[in-house]
């Protein structure tokens, strides 16, 4: 018998695409490894001896990390302890991680090895995450990603679809920008990474992974609102007129070269998938 796949996470977005693709691996619920108990995810990968752990449970809540210490043990000292759990067993670790932890000046595409400067607590408590992996001794990959959507959970698709219901008319910030990812291409590229990381170890590294072409809020808002046949009047805004308790970067544009060249993973397009989902959801009664 092959020793399973161990996935921290079950509820999430990406970690409810990954239990589509990947049925037989073991998804973890809060319940059976708490983030906020580093000690207990250790000993979950302790117990199953897995032939590779994906973690794709976080702390997410952006502007409430700003007040909740708790992120920082979540997205910062668990994933250290998982990648250190999988070290000792010399299973690779694969882990989600943010285009929020750069600063976001000027308008090229951040490569992995581009300097880091969080804007946000939420992107400080995953670059913490980050850098204890990388220190681990495990074989990683960390997948820098952004602006995920799918039929699941909170993200901004679905936030737009609901407020369609009740607004004729909205502003969102047109002065950031970064690529809509699709949850299921993340859970697709997890899998494959797992994969190759257990033939090649030479692959361990951090990579960039976000849906094509690069848009603004304002420009994926216009695509949902289209492809979802709503007449709503889109106006961009810049983002000081839209206070939020944590600040985002106005970059958030990805290179995803390296991913391409390694893990042989292509970007995938983000309009595709919104009409994918858009149909789902439809078909699910969530929308009309
Ligand atoms: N959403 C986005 O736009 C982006 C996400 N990412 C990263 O991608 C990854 C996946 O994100 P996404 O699927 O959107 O996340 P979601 O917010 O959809 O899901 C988060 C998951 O983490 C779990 N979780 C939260 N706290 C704990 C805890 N203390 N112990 C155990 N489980 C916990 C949640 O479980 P429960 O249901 O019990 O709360 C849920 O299953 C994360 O690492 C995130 O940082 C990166 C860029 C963009
Ligand atoms: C609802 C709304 C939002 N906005 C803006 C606010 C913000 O800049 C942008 C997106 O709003 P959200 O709250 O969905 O963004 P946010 O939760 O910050 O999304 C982020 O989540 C974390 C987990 C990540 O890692 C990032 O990659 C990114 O996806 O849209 C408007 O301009 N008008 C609006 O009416
Ligand atoms: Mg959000």
């Amino acid at each position: 018998m092959t020793a399973p796949l161990l996935i921290f996470g079950q509820t999430g977005q990406v970690a409810r695409e990954l239990a589509q693709l990947a049925p037989d691996a073991i998804f973890l619920s809060r319940a059976e490894a708490d983030l906020s108990n580093p000690e207990s995810c250790a000993k979950a990968i302790h117990t199953h001896v897995p032939r590779a752990v994906i973690n794709a449970a976080a702390y997410t809540a952006v502007d409430k990390a700003e007040e909740e210490a708790q992120a920082q043990v979540i997205n910062g000292e668990a994933p250290a302890t998982m990648a250190r759990a999988a070290a000792e067993l010399g299973c690779p670790f694969v882990h989600i991680s943010t285009d929020y932890v750069f600063q976001g000046h000027g308008d090229a595409p951040w490569t992995p090895d581009d300097p880091t400067a969080p804007q946000n607590a939420y992107g400080h408590s995953k670059l913490a995450g980050e850098d204890g992996i990388r220190a681990s001794g495990a074989t990683y990959a960390i997948l820098r990603t952004s602006w995920v959507f799918s039929t699941h959970g909170n993200n901004f698709l679905k936030t737009m679809l609901r407020l369609s219901e009740t607004r004729d008319a909205l502003s969102i910030v047109d002065d950031q920008i970064g690529g809509p990812t699709p949850a299921q291409s993340i859970a697709e590229a997890c899998l494959s990474i797992a994969d190759q990381l257990q033939k090649d170890r030479g692959k361990s590294g951090t990579y960039h992974f976000s849906g094509a072409p690069d848009v603004s809020w304002k420009e994926f808002a216009k695509e949902i609102f289209d492809t979802a046949d709503r007449k709503v009047a889109v106006s961009g805004i810049p983002t000081s007129n839209y206070p939020t308790p944590a600040t985002r970067p106005l970059n958030s544009r990805l290179d995803c070269s390296a991913l391409q060249s390694t893990f042989g993973i292509l970007r995938p397009d983000w309009r595709i998938a919104t009409q994918t989902i858009i149909d789902q959801l439809r078909r699910m009664g969530e929308i009309e």
